[in-house]
């Protein structure tokens, strides 16, 4: 290297050769230079540009809370957030939680207006909940907003892979072309039977622990949505290898419990705390090791099998994602430029399994939860489902989408139960957002939870549970069609919408036809968070099981 210096430095100095003394000063020179230039762009990114962001949004009339270096305001959503949580709530019928569950727009917006930003470490962020802004920055095609690399999804990767949600331009595109048909309706609709297997085992054990006590029982149904979520993705996404994939979650469950534990810690939220060498990252680091390890094993042993016949990489979610990774490198070898490698799978397939399940056995949780708190609507939906799929739980896709009054209940749940509470983007180049300029760099923030409860969207009964809204469609339930989108739209919207819709529908289905629902006294509603953005109850969801009355068959 010092040769090669030698060489480039005698050019620079027109041939003369340099003493050893003259050469360590140049080399100390072009370090000292080095680590100046390093720190200028650390300032630049931490304070002159979030800065220089502000004064251009506080020129057109946004205003938000002063910049603090590093953690900007997330200390002071937190001490909100535990008073909103210290709150308690009247009763299971009173939805007036969103703000501790996205306590960021709560706050800001409530003091700062419509026209509010904060800043999430050295991020300024502004936040758009006019559904017609929402539809112009969801909707851009040219990918002129792209998803932030600071999301939370950025900061607990090894958890959740470096997936479709995590990529940006010609990598997503690729990873979205190649994934997508894997879930369509119609290949989703094949795997109706393997998600009954999965629901059907949960109620069997239901019904044995009854028959065990003779009578009802309680039943703490997180844990067991947990489980039957977990079991619908290790079934449809690896088949046959499905222990494989119960083995991946418990993986997930281990490295979601100590990312909670860090995310306790303010600087946590600090930019590139996840590159720090402490105990809890070094931790994450060899939790994610292992859960790879498993993944790729299961990725290689299809890859020797497919050697062997055409048909071995199997029709699960893991086989049609392999087929069509191999299509797309046949193509490849005729001039298309990427192809998804082993790793890329691995992370695809931890995406999907974390994606699928926290959100997916979030939402049930609060469906049975609204189903008992509710029973006019519990009965309304299993007279609907004995009508349709009779009382043997004989089910298809074309009969599953016939549950109007289910699929209402469903989205009455998604919406006061928001599963991703917000979505992120940032502005690739200067754009023109409505009135608004929006400068490149700037980071989005559209509230979810918060367009689901706006009155001036839902009208004054915003805050009930009224499924009836959506009996017309959700063109009908609301002033705009983008005022509801718990799975977005746009080019980014929610690869496994139908599979969730679908698993939805099935669980819902199988536990209507044998059991009745009630809320036990030993629940306390108390609606918080997991990782700061899956709505999940406190202390569990304790509900009373009892087989349904012989007269109700
Ligand atoms: C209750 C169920 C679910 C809800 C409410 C939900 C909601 C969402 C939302 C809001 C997004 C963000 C889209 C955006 O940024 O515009 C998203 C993305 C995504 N979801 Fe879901 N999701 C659910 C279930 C699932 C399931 C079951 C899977 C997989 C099996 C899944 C996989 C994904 C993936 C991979 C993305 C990223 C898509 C991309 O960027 O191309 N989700 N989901």
């Amino acid at each position: 290297m010092m040769i090669m210096m030698g060489r480039s430095l005698n050019e620079l100095f027109e041939g003369k050769v340099l003493t050893w003394r003259e050469a360590a000063g140049v080399v100390v020179f072009v370090v000292v230079m080095a680590i100046l230039q390093s720190l200028h762009s650390l300032i630049n990114r931490v304070w002159w540009e979030p800065k220089k962001l502000q004064r251009i949004m506080e020129k057109q009339g946004w205003k938000g809370p002063p910049f603090r270096l590093f953690v900007g305001n997330m200390a002071d959503v937190m001490r909100f957030r535990e008073r909103e949580m210290a709150k308690e709530l009247s009763s299971i019928r009173d939805f007036t939680f969103t703000a501790r569950l996205h306590p960021q727009y709560a706050l800001f917006s409530s003091t700062y207006g419509d026209k509010s930003f904060f800043f999430q470490g050295d991020q300024l962020r502004i936040f758009i909940s006019d559904p017609h802004l929402v539809k112009e920055v969801l909707l851009n095609e040219l990918g002129n907003y792209y998803r932030p690399e600071g999301s939370i999804l950025h900061k607990i990767i090894p958890l959740v892979g470096r997936g479709l949600a995590n990529l940006n331009g010609e990598e997503w595109v690729m990873h979205r072309r190649i994934l997508d048909p894997a879930f369509r309706v119609e290949t989703i609709k094949g795997m109706v039977g393997t998600m009954v297997i999965a629901a059907e085992s949960m109620m069997e054990t239901w019904e044995q622990r009854i028959k065990d006590r003779k009578g009802s029982i309680e039943i703490e149904v997180t844990e067991d949505m947990r489980i039957i979520t977990a079991d619908t993705i290790s079934r449809t996404a690896f088949g046959s290898s499905y222990t494989k994939g119960q083995q991946v979650f418990e993986g997930i469950n281990k490295l979601r419990s100590t990312f909670v534990e860090a995310s306790n810690n303010p600087l946590f939220w600090m930019s590139g705390y996840r590159f720090l060498p402490t105990a809890i990252n070094r931790k994450i680091a060899k939790l994610k090791r292992e859960n790879d390890e498993t993944i790729k094993h299961v990725i290689q042993s299809r890859k020797e099998l497919a050697k062997l016949g055409k048909d071995a990489y199997g029709n699960d979610l893991l086989g049609l994602m392999l087929i069509a990774a191999d299509e797309d490198h046949v193509k490849a070898a005729n001039g298309t430029k990427h192809q998804l490698t082993t790793q890329d799978l691995v992370e695809e397939c931890k995406h999907f399994f974390f994606g699928g399940y926290e959100t997916m056995s979030s939402f049930l949780t609060w469906t049975m939860l609204m189903l008992a708190e509710y029973p006019e609507w519990q009965e309304c939906a299993r007279t609907e489902i004995l009508k349709v799929c009779g009382p043997k739980n004989d089910m298809d896709a074309s009969k599953l989408n016939q549950l109007k009054i289910v699929g209402m209940i469903l989205n009455e749940v998604h919406r006061h139960f928001t599963s991703v509470l917000q979505i992120s983007r940032v502005a690739k180049k200067d754009m023109q957002l409505g009135d608004n300029f929006v400068p490149k760099g700037l980071s989005i923030e559209i509230p979810l939870l918060h367009i689901h409860h706006d009155p001036r969207l839902w009208g004054e009964d915003a805050w009930q549970f009224n499924p009836n809204r959506f009996a017309n469609g959700v063109s009908k339930a609301c002033q705009h069609p983008q005022a509801f989108i718990p799975f977005s739209f746009g080019p980014r919207h929610c690869i496994g919408q139908h599979f969730g819709m679908m698993e939805s529908k099935i669980v819902v289905a199988s536990v209507l036809l044998r059991f009745q629902l009630s809320v036990s006294p030993n629940y306390k509603h108390c609606p918080t968070t997991l990782l700061g953005f899956i709505p999940s109850p406190k202390t569990g969801v304790q509900l009373i099981v009892e087989n349904l009355k012989p007269n109700v068959l």
